[in-house]
């Protein structure tokens, strides 16, 4: 374990067999869709491509790259939009793919930008599902793991203006020493 880390929330081997659970769902829910599974950057990454591995319908990928926190562990309320689509979602079944979804504020504006450029459907899977965050009334419709009201770190997810962490394969806690 790495040396900031207090807590490991959700294992290597946790996050591996949720991969291949939600993959069937939506390989089933999607059979004949041809869904476009879009990931937030940056935290997407790593759940993107271990999700993606594990449906078995045709799927196109796309990312899109948008920002609430700016490097800090509290959300700013402001979304900026630093890469949009490069593919229609018109007439699409859209998924989002969420590394997490903690106050709700990105997915919101996500999820009314997609409906309002006229997407048939939008839906979200999530890695991780942080309820005592929100503040606005969202909620995913695939969700892998369900945690505390802690700011994680790891497969995916960053802390800091250098935004480390994101390349542990794990989902853990910081050490209260890192934030100061
Ligand atoms: O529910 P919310 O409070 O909106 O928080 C969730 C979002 O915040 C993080 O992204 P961030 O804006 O830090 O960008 P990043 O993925 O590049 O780290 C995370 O990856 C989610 O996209
Ligand atoms: O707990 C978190 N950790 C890292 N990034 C985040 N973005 C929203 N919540 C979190
Ligand atoms: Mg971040």
């Amino acid at each position: 374990m790495h040396n900031d880390i207090k807590e490991i929330l959700v294992t290597e081997e946790q996050i591996r067999e949720k991969c291949k659970e939600l993959g069937s769902v939506l390989s089933e829910d999607y059979k004949n869709k041809k869904p476009l599974v879009v990931g937030l950057l940056k935290g997407c990454v790593p759940f993107i491509g271990d999700l993606a591995k594990n449906i078995s319908a045709y799927i196109q990928i796309d990312y899109m790259d948008v920002s609430s926190y700016h490097g800090g562990t509290q959300s700013s309320g402001e979304i900026r939009i630093l890469k949009d689509l490069s593919t229609s979602v018109k007439g699409r079944h859209v998924i989002i793919a969420e590394d997490i979804v903690d106050t709700g504020r990105t997915l919101k504006e996500v999820i009314s930008l997609f409906e309002s450029r006229g997407a048939l459907s939008v839906r979200v899977v999530t890695l991780l599902d942080k309820p005592e965050g929100r503040i606005v009334d969202i909620e995913a419709d695939y969700i892998g793991f369900t945690i505390p009201k802690a700011f994680v770190v790891g497969y995916g997810l960053d802390y800091g203006e250098y935004e480390f962490y994101r390349n542990l394969p794990y989902v853990g806690v910081l050490k209260e020493e890192v934030y100061s």
